[in-house]
């Protein structure tokens, strides 16, 4: 009944199932699983003469008369019925749309909720919802909509499938959870969600179905991570790390080496290690993981470490090869944009053994990819990549050991359901000698003046980052980002300004960022390609356009460009006068400069599905819980999906609660879990 093509639901046919299917709604059980956005709540009404003009409200009406359609220019038709509530009269009105018109019938009475407008003696709604009286209800649905499709709709298709296969909803949850956690049945649930007999019901039924969905993320999340764990022969015993920590340039921080101890502890140990190490930017994460790498080359087993971008992966590669190669190892790039040649030559060390170390992007994942002896995998930004993707990775070795870096400050709850059981570092103290990076949030009033101020820094050597979003909209963000790097070209002609942006080829995305990098360069003007990770210490200035367009996180990942030496750095955020929401964002950036409280501001003011961007974090689009509000029924589903899984980790003793699983995990897995 779930995979039930939804053309076939009685009303829907083959053309509205295409605008369905822009909802990603193709069968009868994802129709069902779309939940309404809110409900109207028509268990009271008003008199039409208590109806606010600027709010909706429910008004008892009986429809008068219907007028003639009236043609008007430009070709559109305005529908318009005259009724009244027994004490004064109103008019109905649709514009170009005369189904809602035909299905009033003079001389019955409707609910009509709306905005009542017009004037104090004619009063006039437009397009209403409405229900006929003797089919009222306490809360009526409203549907996330899409173009053409409007909530009423839906929600016809809804019963349509409900009164079809209403009956047939199977249960997945086990009745002793049932029973313990006082649930209502599926069934019962999904009708009142859609359809609640009373505002009670559909508080029963959402709780029912919240608690559902989250113990089926739970247990797809426990299972996959159970899978990691199974195997335990790989053991990577303590190296002596004297030599590495010697030919640093700096010395590590405390928080550095508590990091590298808990890995080194892992590495050692007859589980193969599952870490997350989560830093702040500029936190010095990199280091950390060449450590780990160290290790295991000492230990004759070879790395690979995974980046989101071209960009990274070649930076990584030339820090770590830096390190690294001093000290006796071998390190390799992989991109997919490389020579077929170079390709085969890199191959060919991971494949006999005598490359150590492998930085690449998810390049590393293709069939040709194979190791001798495969026995760290590091993911940069695993948000990025799938859960599955990174066991991918792993699948081309024995038991490698996973350690997953983040620089997305993820609050500690959170991190937990997310990277469920990984083990987390994090590295809580920046290098030594960092200074605070000073914020200023100023509109384009002073824009000249920010210029003469990033001329004032390349005088005094440093470079400066220039980040653009959209400018207008419909420009596309090559030409913003063009037109910036032009007028600053313009402004400072005797500098050496660079561009960067998603469109050009890897090749000359990677010479950009190198030649900024060794200095040859003294701004970038660049989209947020720049965004994550990268690394060029000299820089210190970031300067961002149409800052109000961005999220918090996004901004502190952007402003961790700079304040990545000892000398004092600067953040200048331009923006035309934005909303309430922008404005605050700015505000926060110039109080704070703490990753994890940002984002815990982030979480508080977008709510959780905005702050992980839909499915880029690798988990799968929950349909109606919410992470940050639902936190009790997350805990009670942690410890069922616990022991669930204690009980029978295939969870093939409850095969529709697998179904659910599968189906739950099927946007961000091929194979899922069947
Ligand atoms: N203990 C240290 N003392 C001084 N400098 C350090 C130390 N550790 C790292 N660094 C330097 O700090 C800079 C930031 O390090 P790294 O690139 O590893 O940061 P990160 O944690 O990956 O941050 P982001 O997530 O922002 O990329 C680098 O230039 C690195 O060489």
């Amino acid at each position: 009944m779930f995979s039930i093509d939804i053309q076939y639901v009685k009303g829907v046919g083959p053309k509205r199932a295409e605008l369905f299917s822009k909802l990603g709604i193709d069968s009868v059980g994802a129709l069902l699983q779309f939940y309404p956005r809110a409900y109207i709540d028509l268990q009271q009404t008003l008199p039409l003469s208590q109806a606010p003009f600027d709010a909706p409200c429910a008004v008892l009406g009986r429809v008068v008369r219907k007028l003639p359609p009236a043609r008007l220019g430009g070709g559109k038709t305005l529908y318009k019925l005259l009724a009244t509530d027994f004490t004064q009269d109103f008019a109905v009105v649709f514009w170009q749309n005369r189904f809602p018109y035909e299905s009033l019938k003079e001389g019955q009475d409707y609910l009509f909720y709306g905005k009542f407008g017009g004037t104090l003696t004619q009063r006039e709604i437009n397009s209403p919802l409405f229900l006929p009286e003797g089919e009222r209800r306490d809360l009526l649905p409203v549907y996330p909509l899409t173009k053409g499709l409007t909530s009423k709709a839906v929600a016809t298709a809804v019963e349509n499938a409900l009164a079809a296969y209403g009956e047939e909803i199977p249960d997945p949850l086990p009745a002793p959870v049932q029973a313990e956690y006082q649930l209502c049945r599926a069934g019962y649930a999904v009708k009142n969600i859609h359809r609640p007999e009373t505002a009670q019901a559909a508080q029963t039924a959402r709780r029912r179905l919240i608690f559902e969905e989250l113990l089926v993320l739970q247990l797809g999340l426990g299972s996959l991570k159970k899978k990691g764990r199974e195997h335990t022969d790989l053991q990577i015993p303590a190296a002596d790390l004297g030599p590495f920590l010697q030919a640093l340039p700096y010395s590590l921080t405390g928080a550095q080496l508590r990091c590298i101890g808990e890995i080194g502890g892992d590495m050692a140990g007859a589980v193969p290690m599952n870490r997350l190490l989560q830093g702040d930017v500029g936190s010095g994460k990199t280091v950390v993981a060449a450590a780990a790498v160290y290790r295991a080359a000492q230990a004759g087993v070879q790395s690979a470490l995974m980046a989101p971008t071209e960009i990274l992966a070649a930076q990584h590669h030339r820090t770590l090869e830096e390190l690294l190669r001093p000290l006796g190892l071998t390190v390799a790039l992989l991109t997919g944009s490389m020579k077929a040649a170079e390709k085969r030559a890199v191959l060919a060390g991971l494949q006999d053994g005598s490359t150590d170390l492998v930085v690449g992007t998810h390049a590393l994942l293709g069939e040709a990819v194979s190791f001798a002896e495969l026995g760290l995998v590091i993911t940069d930004e695993q948000h990025r990549f799938g859960v599955n993707q990174r066991g991918a990775l792993g699948d081309k070795g024995r038991a490698p050991h996973v350690l997953v870096m983040s620089a997305t400050p993820i609050p500690r709850t959170l991190a937990l359901i997310i990277y469920g059981d990984l083990d987390i570092s994090v590295l809580d103290e920046k290098p030594a000698g960092r200074r605070e990076i000073e914020t200023f949030a100023v509109g384009y009033g002073r824009y000249q003046r920010a210029l003469n101020f990033a001329e004032k820094q390349i005088a005094a050597g440093h470079q400066v980052y220039v980040v653009c979003p959209l400018i207008e909209e419909g420009e596309s963000e090559l030409e913003s980002v063009s037109a910036v790097r032009d007028q600053m070209a313009a402004y400072l002609p005797h500098r050496r300004i660079g561009l960067l942006h998603g469109k050009m080829k890897a090749r000359e995305k990677e010479a950009v960022m190198a030649a900024f990098s060794a200095g040859e360069l003294d701004a970038l003007c660049s989209t947020t390609v720049v965004e994550v990770g990268v690394d060029v210490p000299n820089a210190n200035l970031m300067m961002i356009h149409n800052a109000d367009r961005f999220g918090l996180s996004a901004l502190h990942q952007l402003r961790g460009r700079v304040g990545r030496s000892d000398c004092q750095s600067y953040c200048i955020l331009l923006s035309k006068s934005g909303g309430e929401g922008a404005r605050k964002r700015l505000q926060a950036m110039c109080e704070s400069s703490d990753g994890f409280a940002l984002a815990n501001l982030d979480l508080e003011m977008r709510g959780p599905g905005d702050f992980f961007g839909a499915a880029q974090h690798g988990l799968p689009q929950l349909k109606i819980a919410d992470l940050l509000t639902d936190r009790t029924t997350l805990a009670e589903t942690s410890a069922v999906a616990r022991q669930l899984l204690d009980e029978d980790a295939t969870l093939r003793r409850w095969p529709l609660l697998r179904q659910a699983v599968g189906r739950l995990f099927s946007s961000i897995s091929e194979n899922g879990f069947n």
